[in-house]
């Protein structure tokens, strides 16, 4: 039992947390790799109880109960020169991975086999190690692309293997996400996200480039990971040929390829099945244990469990740094301004804290924060998102704090004629639990903070619902159009949802991106030009036809912000409603959103930095969005110059342009007014209210469009503009014929 002495602590007021910690018992193993086909984890779980202190505000006491991982270590990213001293440093931690062990079984069962499947612990050096190893080989020829289900970690380990290659980074090891490519004629191992991958696809079907392709973190299923998958499939069937064909000729193709998929918690036998019964090749063990604690009892508020859970590591703990995992921005910036508050009352002789929040639409710049080394005498807590779950290594930590909940998207194309979207917080599946545990253990034993009982991890699914299941299609429909494929003819390992299929069919039909024999024309192809759902293309692309670019580009910008234009106000509605007002336009929200945004480009340029924080406080709009809008609206805009768009045609202040740019894409958000003041939508069953955070919630306008739909005690339409009807007739397809 390892009591913290008093003494060693802050003086008790009610802001701080105290606890007292049972010892952490982390019986370590050493690091074995197993290259058999027979699973090998050994289940050391070993529970303690915490006996914990009064926590802030006197809420109840947090206790938890430990279980046993085990952990791997390395230490700081540096592009280190081949003869300096951190280059061989490097060399040794590369030595000492588990993975170094199995290094020529490894080899050697890849040289034999198209497609070979690896299961490793988190932290056994996979990702880092199987691409170099190959390249190190030096007999497979073409480029080596890894790919990631998230930017953050392409980057991040592009860094870190261009260090261990002792050369800078973009040159033998280089990465490519979107918007972002540092490679060259030399590059030859390549982390890039799934999506770079197929859009790769659609100048190069065949990726001739590749001698060989890692598909890692198999385990999330994402959309794109199976068309990846899915698209692998068929290529190795067209590069290689069958074996037995090229054993009885006895050479192979030309141009082979080579298929290694990767994950620490995948199903080993479904994706062996999936491609003809491939070797499994298990890689054993971690450097360093993590300690796993789970509360004895269900928290209600995972935020508040959270900041407990961090003042308590932070006062009574060893240095170390601590990463946070909670589903969202909203709670990202939640916590993070209650850790402020809290962490400016610390008395002296407690270390400070470097809050750094980490979420996908985070500016890179800030993102990249993250991994900078924490200031002497304090400790970085990090608030992520699961960007920060797999395949990423944040030095310095070696505290995890999971809430165990996440963000999940999904589609359900049944309902609204169009179908419909939710973002719902959820419990995480138990894969994504041991991911979050292995980010800690890297620089040493680390310690994991579950805040939920074991009882509850045991009860959780095993793995995630593959995304081909419960998204939307639409896109990815497009994409496989452009590289020559069909969706629904794809050998995808999960069927994808048949009605999701019809839907995502209609939605491109309507959009006039295939035609009736459900062909690409030459619209839908430029449509996937753009990194944005093909509605919002098909806007961008109309407002050309009505010299509207400058104005429809904010718009878009404006919608495909991740944040919420106008900031929760519920405290002070009066003075929210009054500073609102001054957007208001006629014809909607489409048109205020602009508003605001053309007023804040003029606050920018008049008032300087300082002058806009105050004024976007002031007008009770998100400073977030409209910044992240900004950089959007940058993007949009090269793309259109590349394509040859004039992204400065402007309409003024005249709005019909716009509504009808608008239309275009919005084709099946659209309703008629009802005698009792309802609307009825045109191409779907559901009658919908407007819903009352929209400028035209009190008003009756005869037929308008809609961004989406949310479902609380009615179907509420939301992002609303009033169109003519006369605009509607321009459309024939609005008449509901269907695509079969
Ligand atoms: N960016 C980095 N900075 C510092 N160390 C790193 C970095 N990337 C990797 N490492 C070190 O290399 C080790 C192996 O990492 P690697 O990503 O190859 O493991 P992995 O088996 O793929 O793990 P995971 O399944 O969690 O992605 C890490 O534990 C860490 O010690």
């Amino acid at each position: 039992m390892l009591t913290v002495p008093l003494s060693s602590r802050p003086p008790h007021t009610t802001t701080q947390p105290e606890t007292n910690f049972q010892e952490c018992h982390s019986s370590r193993r050493p690091a074995t790799v197993m290259l058999d086909s027979e699973e090998e984890y050994e289940n050391e779980d070993e529970l303690h109880s915490l006996n914990s202190k009064p926590p802030i505000h006197g809420q109840k006491r947090q206790r938890f109960g430990e279980s046993q991982l085990t952990g791997t270590q390395d230490k700081k990213v540096s592009t280190a020169n081949r003869d300096s001293k951190d280059f061989r440093c490097l060399q040794e931690q590369r030595e000492q991975l588990p993975i170094a062990r199995g290094r020529e079984s490894l080899m050697r069962s890849i040289a034999l086999h198209d497609v070979t499947i690896i299961l490793g612990e988190t932290g056994s050096g996979k990702t880092t190690q199987v691409p170099q190893y190959l390249l190190e080989e030096g007999s497979y020829h073409g480029q080596i692309a890894v790919t990631q289900p998230r930017r953050v970690a392409a980057t991040s380990l592009a860094t870190r293997v261009s260090a261990e290659q002792g050369q800078p980074l973009g040159t033998l090891v280089g990465y490519s996400v979107r918007f972002d490519e540092r490679v060259s004629p030399g590059t030859r191992i390549k982390y890039l996200t799934d999506g770079m991958l197929i859009r790769e696809m659609m100048n190069d079907s065949l990726l001739t480039r590749y001698g060989i392709v890692i598909v890692d973190e198999a385990h999330e299923r994402t959309l794109r990971t199976d068309i990846v998958l899915a698209s692998l499939k068929q290529i190795l069937a067209r590069r290689n040929g069958r074996r037995d064909e090229r054993t009885a000729k006895g050479k192979g193709k030309a141009n082979p390829l080579k298929v290694i998929v990767m994950s620490a918690t995948m199903d080993a036998e479904k994706f062996s099945n999936f491609f003809e019964k491939a070797p499994v090749l298990y890689v054993k063990g971690r450097q360093h244990p993590v300690s796993i604690f789970h509360t004895s009892t269900s928290q209600n508020d995972y935020l508040d469990a959270a900041l407990r859970t961090f003042f308590q590591i932070h006062v009574d703990r060893p240095p170390g740094d601590v990463l946070v995992f909670l589903p969202g921005q909203d709670d990202i910036e939640s916590l993070e301004s209650s850790l402020r508050l809290y962490a400016s009352q610390l008395p002296h002789g407690v270390s400070d804290v470097v809050i750094c929040p980490l979420y996908a639409s985070l500016p890179n710049a800030q993102q990249a924060k993250v991994f900078l080394p924490t200031p002497p005498s304090s400790r970085k807590c990090i608030l992520a998102t699961n960007i920060a779950e797999t395949s990423i290594t944040i030095p310095g930590v070696r505290y995890v704090i999971d809430t165990g909940k996440q963000k999940e998207k999904r589609h359900f194309a049944r309902i609204a004629g169009s179908g419909f979207d939710t973002l719902l917080t959820t419990d995480i599946t138990k894969s994504s639990a041991v991911q979050r545990s292995g980010r800690a253990g890297r620089d040493g034993h680390g310690y994991c903070f579950r805040l939920y009982t074991e009882d509850a991890f045991n009860s959780m699914a095993v793995s995630a619902e593959p995304e081909v299941q419960r998204s939307s299609l639409t896109s990815a429909f497009l994409q496989l159009k452009v590289i020559g494929q069909d969706l629904d003819a794809m050998p995808f390992m999960d069927r994808p949802d048949q009605e999701s299929v019809g839907s995502a069919l209609r939605t491109l039909w309507l959009l006039d991106a295939i035609d009736n024999s459900r062909h690409l024309t030459d619209f839908g192809r430029s449509l996937a030009m753009f990194p944005l759902e093909p509605q919002y293309a098909a806007i961008l692309l109309a407002s050309v036809n009505h010299s509207c670019t400058s104005e429809v580009i904010s718009i878009l910008a404006l919608l495909s912000s991740s944040a919420p234009l106008f900031t929760d106000s519920s405290s002070q509605r009066d003075a929210a409603n009054e500073a609102r007002a001054k957007f208001r336009h006629p014809s909607g929200d489409h048109w205020a959103m602009l508003n605001v945004f053309r007023a804040y480009d003029e606050v920018r340029v008049t008032e300087g930095k300082s002058g806009y924080k105050g004024w976007c406080k002031r007008n009770f709009v998100n400073q977030r969005a409209l910044r992240e809008a900004g950089d959007i609206r940058t993007q949009l805009r090269g793309i259109c110059d590349g394509m040859g768009i004039d992204c400065n045609l402007s309409c003024g202040n005249e709005e019909v342009p716009v509504l009808r740019s608008l239309l275009r894409g919005l084709l099946q958000q659209v309703a008629f007014l009802q005698p009792d003041g309802s609307y009825k939508q045109v191409m779907g069953p559901s009658v919908v209210k407007i819903h009352p955070s929209s400028f035209l919630a009190d008003k009756r306008s005869p037929a308008i469009i809609y961004n989406e739909l949310v479902y609380t005690t009615n179907i509420y339409a939301r992002g609303v503009s009033a169109v003519y009807k006369s605009f509607i007739s321009e459309f024939p397809k609005l008449t509901g014929i269907r695509v079969s």
